[in-house]
């Protein structure tokens, strides 16, 4: 299963724990409440660390609940078959994730006040940082080579298809009172104030000292060492292998480490195309 991807709707999704009929009836069929909370976006942007911070928002920063519950359980994947089982008949206000292109989003997302929280990643840095998972995965197509992945991210022959037209996607909501759009490099920058931002969106308030609490216990440090947020749960239904981590290296601009100087002019090239037609200032990286 490793050479390959399941496809829907002409984008590529994981070959374990994903499936077509599933993801249809999700998009035609799940209901959005307005309580819920959406976290939304482009695989290797800082998801879990967004789903981490949110966590603690909402348990007010004590750590028991991200200590004790797997992150996939506590904001399950609205496509994935256990994360759409899961949430579908769950009661009250829900934590949901989704790697989904807007064209695959439950459409009653659209009739709903639920909150999105979509936080984007410069692609450079996602793209390096999906190499790595990704090529000691058990899941996906496995790249031989930066240069081969590099290919492949360029024509959007990855998980969740092209970075290019998701953001696009993505970014037609953008000015909605419901959907706020952060980025991995504000987070990095300023993470206390980003999630000041984060509380007042989602119309939560912490004391002083539980904010310290939900800083301390979502640094790269502490999800690192906590097997029920940094994937080493996954090694045991052999999904990803001993050396593929998520807990990576946590940092803005590795692409700088790993890119040649035609990957680079190439990529500004193309980032210059395909989103000619979006504010730069939506892309702090650039
Ligand atoms: N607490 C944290 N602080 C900074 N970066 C974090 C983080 N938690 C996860 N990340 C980074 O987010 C990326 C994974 O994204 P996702 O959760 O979308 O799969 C990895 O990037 P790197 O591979 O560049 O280190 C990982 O290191
Ligand atoms: C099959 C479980 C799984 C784990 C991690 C994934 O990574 S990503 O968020 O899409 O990069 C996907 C599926």
């Amino acid at each position: 299963m490793s050479d390959r991807f399941v496809w829907f709707e002409g984008i590529p999704f994981p070959t374990m724990g994903y499936k077509p009929e599933l993801m249809r009836e999700a998009r035609d069929s799940f209901v959005f409440k307005d309580e819920d909370v959406l976290i939304l976006t482009f695989p290797k942007s800082g998801t879990n660390w967004l789903i981490e911070i949110v966590c603690l928002i909402y348990s007010k920063g004590d750590p028991k609940w991200i200590q004790s519950v797997p992150i996939w359980e506590r904001s399950p994947w609205v496509e994935a078959e256990h994360g759409y089982n899961s949430l579908k008949d769950k009661e009250g206000p829900r934590l949901i994730s989704s790697h989904l292109p807007i064209q695959l989003i439950p459409k009653s997302l659209f009739n709903s006040k639920a909150k999105v929280l979509y936080l984007i990643r410069n692609p450079r840095d996602s793209l390096v940082s999906g190499y790595f998972f990704y090529s000691n995965s058990n899941f996906t197509k496995k790249p031989e080579s930066l240069e081969q992945y590099f290919e492949w991210f360029i024509q959007g022959n990855v998980l969740y298809g092209s970075w290019f037209d998701h953001t696009c996607g993505w970014m037609s909501m953008r000015g909605k009172e419901n959907f706020l759009i952060l980025s991995y490099e504000e987070l990095k920058r300023d993470t206390r104030s980003t999630v000041e931002k984060i509380c007042q969106f989602l119309g939560k308030k912490l004391e002083p000292e539980e904010l310290n609490s939900l800083l301390k216990n979502s640094s790269f440090h502490a999800m690192k060492e906590n097997k029920m947020s940094n994937f080493t749960l996954l090694h045991d239904y052999s999904l990803v292998e001993k050396n593929a981590s998520l807990m990576r290296k946590g940092i803005t601009g590795d692409w700088k480490n790993h890119f040649t100087v035609a990957q680079a002019e190439a990529f500004d090239k193309i980032f210059q195309e395909k989103m000619a037609d979006l504010p730069r200032e939506l892309f702090p990286w650039e």
